[in-house]
């Protein structure tokens, strides 16, 4: 029985993946196999040497402590673009929110619940509606930090709505670069398209590199008036530089999804309480992905969108599969081979994969009357973790 500890409300939906005859999946089960988390933070937890793999359920993995778990041998996976959608509608939102008098507009209306004459309560509105006109999003440049799965989702969304769009991604993968437009332009740095952008939205993960990547310098390249949309993390931004730069209305709006409170009371703030990825499907997308390469992982050993581990995949053979995780450090597979050469163990099949410091390796063999093999691969330096799958 395979035992998975949840953290935070997981849909259903992917609970319901898991079989009842094999696993066991509960907020407090003890020594788990697995975890399976949203936003919870892992950083001050004690993690069970149980553990083989922590899943998130979304795309940050910033609540992960994912370089010490590395070199644990736990693999930590994600659910890239399962949630991007609803990213994506929400910041249609937070820009219409901030170039119209949406907000105000509502709290006005509500404020004259006194006026119970129907002419009388459409005279007042129609004198007073002028104090909530905007302006349209079509024809303006929206800028894009990050193209990756919610990125290029709003590269399309705005170009549909009739607007510029100039994006900026130092890191962008084939993958990526495939799924974008071609309408949209590309930035030589982030300086030239914070210079010439009405709109700026962020949708970078919080890395070393990003963390208060919008800071006072930045925002003084800004094109006045700009309207910031921050969905990616509170940490991508330097709060204080984004009140001084509103302070001085070289941002017109700041639209996020991290309230901080040095933003309170500020009516050029719209914040939201962390809800981009809070609709019934992407809540169900990610914990469906997420359940299904837990599963994977843990009955086969295959590894489909981790972060720290490379993706891999064996097509399940007779016999038994042995699994091992290692620093990636020359001899380590060869040692494991002469282990199984020495216990008379049969390799049917094997792949060996590396990614940065780390590598993962499956190797299927005939079955083994031996049950040493484990313990001694085990011992081999520079192995992190290893397993027996029958
Ligand atoms: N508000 C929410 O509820 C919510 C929901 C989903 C994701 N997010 C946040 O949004 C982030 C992005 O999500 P995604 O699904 O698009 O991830 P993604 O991995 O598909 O895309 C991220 C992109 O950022 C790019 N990037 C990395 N460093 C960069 C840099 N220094 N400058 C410019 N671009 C850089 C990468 O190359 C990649 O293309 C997540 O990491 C998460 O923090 C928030
Ligand atoms: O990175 C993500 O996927 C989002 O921030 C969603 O977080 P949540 O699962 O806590 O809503």
């Amino acid at each position: 029985m395979y035992k998975v500890k949840t953290f935070n409300l997981i849909s259903s939906k992917g609970l319901e993946r898991f079989s009842r005859d094999k696993y066991e999946v509960s907020s407090d089960a003890s020594q788990p196999h697995a975890i399976l988390l949203r936003s919870h933070k892992l950083h001050n937890e004690v993690l069970d040497n149980s553990v083989l793999a922590v899943a998130r359920a979304g795309a940050g993995v910033n609540n992960v402590p994912v370089a010490d778990y590395s070199k644990r041998g736990i693999a930590v996976f994600n659910t890239p673009g399962a949630n991007a959608n609803a990213v994506k509608e929400l910041v249609l939102a937070g820009m219409l929110l901030s170039s119209r008098g949406i907000k105000p507009g509502i709290d006005h209306v509500s404020t004259l619940h006194n006026i119970s004459d129907a002419a009388e309560l459409h005279k007042t509105l129609e004198a007073q509606k002028k104090q909530f006109s905007g302006s349209e999003l079509k024809g303006k440049t929206l800028g894009i930090i990050g193209l990756g799965a919610i990125g290029s989702l709003v590269a399309d969304m705005a170009l549909a709505l009739g607007m510029k769009v100039v994006g900026f991604d130092p890191a962008l993968s084939i993958e990526a670069a495939w799924r974008l437009s071609s309408e949209v332009q590309r930035a030589e740095n982030m300086h030239a398209l914070l210079a010439k952008c009405d709109y700026v939205s962020l949708h970078v993960p919080a890395i070393e590199p990003t963390i208060h990547m919008i800071n006072a310098d930045a925002l003084a390249q800004a094109k006045e008036g700009m309207v910031l949309v921050n969905f990616a993390r509170e940490s991508i931004v330097d709060p204080e530089a984004v009140a001084n730069a509103l302070d001085k209305r070289i941002l017109r709006t700041y639209v996020c999804d991290f309230p901080e409170p040095v933003f309170y009371g500020r009516e050029d703030v719209i914040a939201m309480p962390h809800i981009g990825a809070s609709t019934a499907e992407a809540e169900e997308n990610c914990a469906m992905m997420a359940a299904d390469q837990i599963m994977d992982f843990l009955e086969n050993g295959n590894i489909k969108n981790s972060v720290n581990f490379p993706n891999v995949a064996m097509a399940r053979e007779e016999g038994q599969r042995i699994i091992f995780a290692n620093e990636n450090v020359p001899k380590v597979l060869g040692n494991v081979l002469s282990v199984l050469a020495d216990h008379n163990v049969n390799v049917i099949d094997m792949v060996n994969k590396s990614r940065g410091d780390l590598a993962y390796n499956i190797i299927d063999v005939e079955k083994m009357e031996n049950g040493h093999v484990i313990d001694a691969i085990n011992s081999i330096e520079h192995v992190t973790s290893v397993r027996l799958i029958n």
